[in-house]
């Protein structure tokens, strides 16, 4: 049985390609797990009352009636740790996990914890959740058979700036910034991830993707004119929803990553992040404050220590 743990409504997407993966037999995936996300845009619980037809349309497709809906709002500490409790008590393995949700140029605004949206929501909201999946993807995994965590940043992040001193962006708000800063974060969070896996090792790998520009609800706030501009030549220059997923399918199944992790992926090819990325001191100092800022205990102190 595997298990795979998608976050994000783009899961059709995903998870056709991951049905077309096990029939390529580049895996077995006779069981999926749903994490159904509500949208901050649409508070009347709409997401949740579409939550059937989703999984309905994935038996379909997958033919498979092992689909099932788990509610997670990646905006809230408590939600995460809910949505945690819910998933451990099925005692079931996790073999992949794939960090997919996100917002991007929201107005100012925070979470329900009071973080900066983008930080709060695209960074910490998954940090906090995959640190405390970490034992069941441990256990799920095997030597030849690794688990995997695979964390959707973006080409945005090259333009990113970590401010150490405000990362809650409350001196000068950009949504621009706000939004790079998180990727950014992602990709330091997977690299610092990565070590701290090798170094106790474990068999789980994570890697982190850019899907490239991709056709997708995702620019809902930038500028008119952008919007515009996507609505009629999108079809032209940007990716659609399949292909944008593809590279994150990619890393989430290839028996060419087995084993590996600590890659940046753009078009199913490694390539170089930006190169403050592989600061193996700002890794750690980001990881020690996103363990302070979420409530859980920084292992990695002792196991580099140790
Ligand atoms: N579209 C692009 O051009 C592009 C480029 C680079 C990176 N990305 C990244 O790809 C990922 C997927 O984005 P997309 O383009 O499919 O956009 P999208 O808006 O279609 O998908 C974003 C997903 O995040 C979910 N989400 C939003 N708020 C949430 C919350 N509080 N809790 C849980 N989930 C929440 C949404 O429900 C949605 O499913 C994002 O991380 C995005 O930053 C996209």
């Amino acid at each position: 049985m595997h298990v795979i743990l998608v976050m994000s409504l783009t899961y059709e997407t995903l998870f056709a390609f991951l049905l077309n993966s096990t029939t390529t037999g580049a895996i077995s995936l006779p069981v999926f797990t749903e994490s159904w996300i509500r949208k901050w845009e649409i508070p009347t619980g709409n997401n949740d009352s579409s939550a059937p037809d989703v999984v309905r349309k994935i038996q379909e497709e997958t033919l498979n009636d092992k689909v099932e809906f788990l509610y997670c709002d990646l905006a809230s500490l408590r939600s995460i740790r809910q949505f945690v409790q819910k998933f451990k008590k099925k005692k079931i393995p996790l073999h992949v996990l794939v960090n997919n949700a996100g917002v991007m140029m929201v107005p100012e605004r925070t979470t329900e914890d009071g973080f900066e949206e983008h930080f709060g929501l695209n960074y910490l909201g998954h940090f906090l959740l995959t640190n405390l999946l970490l034992d069941t993807l441990k256990e799920s995994g095997a030597p030849g058979r690794c688990a995997r965590v695979v964390t959707v940043s973006s080409a945005t992040h090259y333009i990113g700036e970590l401010d150490m001193d405000d990362l809650q962006g409350s001196r000068c708000y950009s949504p621009h910034a706000a939004y790079a800063q998180s990727k950014l974060a992602l990709v330091l969070f997977t690299y610092h991830l990565q070590r701290l896996l090798a170094a106790q090792g474990s068999p789980v790998t994570a890697n982190v993707v850019d899907p490239g520009v991709v056709n997708t609800n995702l620019y809902r706030h930038v500028f008119w004119g952008t919007r515009l501009i996507k609505k009629l030549f999108g079809w032209w220059f940007f990716k659609t929803p399949d292909e944008g997923a593809w590279t994150s399918v990619y890393a989430a199944v290839t028996p060419d990553l087995e084993g590996l992790g600590g890659r940046y992926l753009y078009n199913e090819k490694e390539t170089k992040s930006l190169a403050v990325t592989y600061d193996l001191d700002l890794q750690t100092e980001l990881w020690a404050r996103s363990c302070q800022m979420t409530g859980i205990t920084d292992v990695s102190q002792d196991t580099f220590s140790g």
